[in-house]
């Protein structure tokens, strides 16, 4: 679905140059639940951006089904780190807005209607229709975000931290009902966290990278059984023996990181 072939990126600071991206080989799979790992700084967002469109590789190429990304890739659906909902905008009227652009513009209201609900009522914000950003949690936003990438039923989504800065029990709920959602849906999803506990839960693969500049230092398949449940998948023992491998990649990079200061 995505392929990643020898990516690097280089920003500049003035005219110092930052490598955040080393070169990194890829291919994230049709319908796969891709969970990307590590630590602050290391080009997990940048790897999103990219993907997104919203960025340029510094040198190698990424293809979005076989076609050479350029410019804004319409076809996938980002919830980003930051709450970029409308204020100005009700739950409802913010869960609209893709289908207001491009070619959603053409769908009759009565689809747009239908749709907007269904989402609603999926993410669990009945109810909330009417009500602005600033009169819901911090967990029903992201939820609101949540179902407004959805609502294009793009192919593919990717997801930066979304859950990063809600509390432990929410985050278990919120994973519970994206896997929910997920599960089954033949979609493709990237999601970049720096839990392994909620990388291993959610995901069918597990990469770990290193720190800046990020490389692919892990990849683990997690054979984990599915319909899997969030809440106590992570006392089977295969899920000790997943964390532990995976633990190991980064407190190496992590210990050697240290030891190169
Ligand atoms: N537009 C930019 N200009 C300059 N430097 C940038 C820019 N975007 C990212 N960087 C730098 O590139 C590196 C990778 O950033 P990125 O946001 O991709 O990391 P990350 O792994 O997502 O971090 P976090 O987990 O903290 O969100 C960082 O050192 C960051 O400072």
């Amino acid at each position: 679905m995505v392929e990643f072939d020898d990516v690097s990126k280089v920003f500049f600071k003035g005219t110092v140059p930052i490598q955040a991206l080393g070169r990194l080989n890829l291919s994230v799979r049709e319908g796969e639940l891709l969970a990307v790992v590590g630590p602050s700084g290391c080009g997990k967002s940048t790897l999103l951006n990219m993907t997104a469109g919203l960025m340029k590789p510094g040198t190698g190429a990424i293809r979005y089904k076989g076609q050479a990304i350029s410019g804004a890739n319409t076809q996938v659906a980002y919830v980003t780190q930051k709450d970029n909902l409308l204020p100005w905008r009700s739950v409802e009227q913010n869960i609209r807005l893709p289908l207001e652009m491009g070619p959603h513009k053409r769908l009759s209201e009565a689809e747009k209607r239908e749709r907007v609900a269904r989402y609603i009522a999926m993410v669990g914000l009945k109810g909330f229709e009417k009500h602005y950003p600033k009169e819901l949690s911090g967990g029903m936003r992201k939820r609101a975000q949540l179902a407004r990438s959805l609502v294009y039923e793009p192919d593919t989504l990717l997801m930066d931290e979304p859950f990063g800065a809600l509390d432990a029990q929410l985050k278990l709920m919120l994973q519970a009902e994206l896997l929910k959602t997920w599960e089954g849906s033949g979609k493709t999803l990237i999601f970049v966290t720096h839990d392994l506990t909620e990388a291993i839960s959610l995901a069918d693969r597990v990469i770990v990278m290193s720190g800046r500049p990020g490389r692919i230092i892990a990849i683990a398949d997690i054979r984990l059984p599915r319909p899997r449940d969030v809440f106590h998948i992570r006392f089977q023992p295969e899920f000790g023996d997943y964390f532990e491998e995976l633990w190991a990649a980064l407190k190496q990079d992590l210990a050697s990181g240290e030891a190169a200061t």
